[in-house]
């Protein structure tokens, strides 16, 4: 088997915080932000690393990618230690950051990309083609004279994957990438993600509290909780423990019976059946067929979709619930 991507092996990571005691008195706590995780990622695989807030994804991340010393443990990305090898690391690697910037703010688009392009030392014959095939998949065409503070949040994350990519990188870590994004921007971006896996055998590594992310990208899924692993195993082992049921609801122009759908289960009306709540497993039937199944019976105006929360999830794993 080749070299490991990311190997991680007992990492912690312990903040120290002042706490305000008393009146004038201060006291400090010790927050074990990651706390003893062992890990193995081999090159081309696609993990999603997931857990509620503050249960130590990014920390994690930052150790991974050399802007965090490690308090204990070791890690290894691409063959190197992080912090040591934070330059020759960057040549590897490609950082996305769903809430910071690597753009240049003022600057058009098309500039950030010129100069990442320079610092990663790229001759110009090979950068181009690579910023083109970037603007032309990530449709970046348009905006290109924009100056990144005047984009829109899915147009700037297009800019962000892009400029993690120029470089060829082996491995993309993506720390929350479809934050705040609408579902047309997210299914963009994940459909970008998917194809330049396959083209390129990029690495993917990314933490995100959106369900629909991990369905899309990954085959792998680590669930962190409190600073320690609570799961690392395929999608479908996590299906098996942990219902990740979706739930359809919809809205009708009146009151109605409850309905009754084949592959969901009504799981509760609301304003005399006005408002229904009809929950899936994405294995079982889609919500294009259950929305079908609906419209069929009754008069649909409006309806959302819920995905799985992640918070539930890792409060099923530690209750032991099994999914029936
Ligand atoms: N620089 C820091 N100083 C002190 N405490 C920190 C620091 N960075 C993180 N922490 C604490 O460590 C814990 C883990 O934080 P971390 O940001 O890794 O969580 P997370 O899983 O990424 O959360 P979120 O989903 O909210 O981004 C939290 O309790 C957080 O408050």
């Amino acid at each position: 088997m080749s070299e490991p991507i990311i190997e991680f092996t007992d990492l912690r990571r312990t903040f120290v915080v002042r706490t305000k005691a008393g009146l004038l008195r201060r006291a400090k706590r010790e927050v074990h932000a990651v706390d003893g995780i062992s890990v193995t990622i081999q090159p081309g695989e696609a993990c999603g690393y997931i857990g509620a807030n503050g249960a130590g994804k990014s920390t994690t991340i930052k150790m991974i990618t050399g802007i965090l010393v490690p308090s204990a443990g070791t890690v290894r990305t691409c063959g190197m230690e992080p912090v040591a090898n934070r330059r020759r690391l960057a040549r590897e690697i490609g950082v996305v950051f769903g809430q910071r910037s690597q753009l240049w703010w003022d600057l058009p688009l098309r500039e950030s990309f010129r100069i990442l392009a320079a610092i990663h030392r790229i001759r110009a014959a090979d950068a181009r083609p690579r910023i083109d095939q970037l603007i032309a998949d990530l449709a970046l065409g348009d905006l290109l004279d924009t100056p990144v503070r005047q984009l829109s949040l899915g147009e700037r994350m297009r800019g962000e994957v892009a400029a993690a990519l120029v470089h060829r990188p082996r491995l993309l870590v993506l720390d929350e990438p479809t934050i705040g994004l609408d579902m047309i921007s997210k299914e963009r971006l994940r459909n970008f993600l998917q194809a330049e896996r396959a083209q390129q055998g990029t690495t993917l590594l990314l933490t995100t509290h959106d369900m629909g992310d991990i369905e899309r990208l990954c085959e792998r899924v680590l669930v962190v909780d409190h600073g320690r692993l609570a799961y690392d195993g395929t999608l479908n082992g996590l299906a098996e423990r942990v219902a990740l049921q979706r739930v359809l609801v919809v809205d009708l122009t009146e009151a109605h019976a409850p309905l009754r759908v084949a592959g969901a289960e009504n799981i509760g009306t609301e304003l005399d059946g006005q408002r229904q709540r009809l929950a899936f497993s994405p294995e079982q039937t889609t919500a294009a067929r259950v929305l079908a199944e609906v419209s069929a019976q009754a008069e649909v105006v409006d309806l959302t979709l819920e995905e799985p929360a992640i918070e539930e999830i890792v409060r099923t794993l530690y209750h032991g619930q099994v999914a029936s």
